[in-house]
């Protein structure tokens, strides 16, 4: 028999930016200007993560270069439809060998996002039009959880 080798998957790190942690109301979408495949849909601000670097850390790094913010993180948003990773643990699988692992965060030290990289807008949305704009398909169950999380 030949020995197949496992599917590995390449980890995504995302924010569910919240206007206040404690008592979520409103999630900022960013609007993807690239590649032109994924340009126009809307997502969860983040990346990939880069070998050597933490999750946590990618996840700073991209808030950073994005959106320009520093951010406190709160709670990994888990929740129906999150499947088990055998390198990366609990995660929602985005499309081919991509799987998301997510963060509730809140901007901190007076930052304030604005889309520098990869986004041509962004929006806060409350829990009632989280579904005005064309999300990125994949994202539809975790935003499912956070549809529960605002009040
Ligand atoms: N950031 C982000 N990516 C998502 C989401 N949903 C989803 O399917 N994806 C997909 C889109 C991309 O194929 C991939 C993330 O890649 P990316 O292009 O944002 O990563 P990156 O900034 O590190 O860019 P690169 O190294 O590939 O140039 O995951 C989401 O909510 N946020």
């Amino acid at each position: 028999m030949p020995h197949v080798p496992p599917t590995r998957t390449r980890l995504v790190v995302g924010a569910a930016v919240v206007d206040d942690l404690d008592r979520p109301t409103r999630l900022l979408a960013a609007r993807r200007n690239a590649p032109a495949a994924l340009a126009g849909f809307w997502e969860f601000p983040g990346g990939k993560v880069d070998p050597g670097e933490t999750a946590e850390e990618a996840l700073h790094r991209e808030l950073d270069e994005e959106l320009g913010v520093r951010v406190r993180t709160g709670e990994e948003v888990l929740g129906a439809g999150c499947v088990d990773d055998p390198d990366h643990g609990r995660v929602w699988p985005l499309t081919g060998e991509l799987v998301l692992r997510l963060w509730l965060a809140e901007a901190v030290d007076g930052t304030s996002a604005r889309p520098l990289a990869d986004h041509d807008e962004l929006r806060w949305l409350t829990a009632h039009d989280l579904w005005t704009v064309p999300w990125l398909p994949a994202d539809a169950l975790a935003l499912r959880r956070i549809e529960q999380l605002l009040t």
